[in-house]
C-alpha cells in the first residue's frame, strides 16, 4: 500500500518537487495526494499543477480563526486519505485541530541545525552569527515553534567565500537529498 502524504508550503515549492521526484525515481512507496498551501500566488502552486498534485489554497484571512482554516484543511485532508504530512517551507504554525488529527505525523524540514536558529531566518541568522558550519533538521513538528523531537541532521559547512545566497543554495542541494532520504527511511522502518 502507497502511504498517502500530504505536503504544505508557502512558498517556492522545490522541496515539494523533489520529494515528488524522489517518489518516482526511487519507487518510495508513497503517493502525494495533496498539496496544501495558504499562499494564492505561491510558486508551489503551479508547481503542483504541472505535476497534477491536488492542490488545495487556503487563505488564512478569509477565516475568523486558525482553527476554522485547519478544519478546512482537515477535510481535505480525510477526503485524500493523508497518513503523513510533510511541511516543506510552510510559514504558518500547525493548531491543536491538526495536531490532534495528526499524532506523530507530521513532520518539517528547517534550514539549520536546532535548536539553534530557529523562526522563519535559520539560513540569514546562522549566516549573520558567524558560525562555520550550520544544516538542516527534519523534526517531528508538536504545539512548539521548531522545538519538536529531531529526526535527524545534516551538517553544512559556511565557507568563508560565502554569501547568504551561495549558503542557501548549498543548504537546498542538502535538502533536496535529505528529506526524500528521511522519508524513505521512516516508511521502510514502519514509523509513519
Ligand atoms: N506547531 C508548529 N507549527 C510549525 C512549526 C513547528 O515547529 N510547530 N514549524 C514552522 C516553520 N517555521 C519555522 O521553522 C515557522 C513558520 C511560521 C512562523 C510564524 O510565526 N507564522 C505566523 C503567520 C505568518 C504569516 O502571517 O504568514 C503564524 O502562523 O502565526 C514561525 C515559524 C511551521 N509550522
Ligand atoms: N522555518 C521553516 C523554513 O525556513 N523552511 C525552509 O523554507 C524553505 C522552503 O523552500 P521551498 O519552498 O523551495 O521548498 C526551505 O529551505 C525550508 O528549509
Amino acid at each position: 500500500m502507497l502511504k498517502k502524504i500530504a505536503v504544505f508550503a508557502s512558498g517556492n515549492g522545490t522541496n515539494f518537487v523533489a520529494l515528488q521526484q524522489a517518489i518516482i525515481d526511487r519507487s518510495i512507496p508513497a503517493e502525494i495526494t495533496l498539496l496544501v498551501c495558504d499562499q494564492s500566488l505561491a510558486p508551489v502552486i503551479k508547481k503542483a499543477q504541472d505535476l497534477q498534485v491536488p492542490v488545495l489554497v487556503v487563505n488564512f484571512h478569509d477565516y475568523a480563526t486558525k482553527t476554522a482554516a485547519e478544519q478546512i484543511i482537515l477535510t481535505a485532508l480525510q477526503r485524500a486519505q493523508v497518513e503523513v504530512i510533510l511541511l516543506a517551507g510552510y510559514m504558518r504554525i500547525i493548531g491543536a485541530t491538526l495536531l490532534t488529527a495528526y499524532p506523530h505525523r507530521i513532520l518539517n524540514i528547517h534550514p539549520a541545525l536546532l535548536p539553534k536558529f530557529p523562526g522563519r531566518h535559520g539560513i540569514e541568522d546562522a549566516f549573520q552569527a558567524g558560525v562555520s558550519e550550520t544544516g538542516v533538521t527534519i523534526h517531528y513538528i508538536d504545539a512548539g515553534v521548531d522545538t519538536g523531537q529531531v529526526i535527524d541532521q545534516r551538517v553544512v559547512p559556511v565557507l568563508s567565500t560565502d554569501t547568504i545566497e551561495s549558503l542557501a543554495t548549498r543548504i537546498h542541494t542538502v535538502e533536496h537529498q535529505f528529506y526524500p532520504d528521511v522519508l524513505q527511511s521512516l516508511i521502510n522502518e514502519g514509523a509513519i
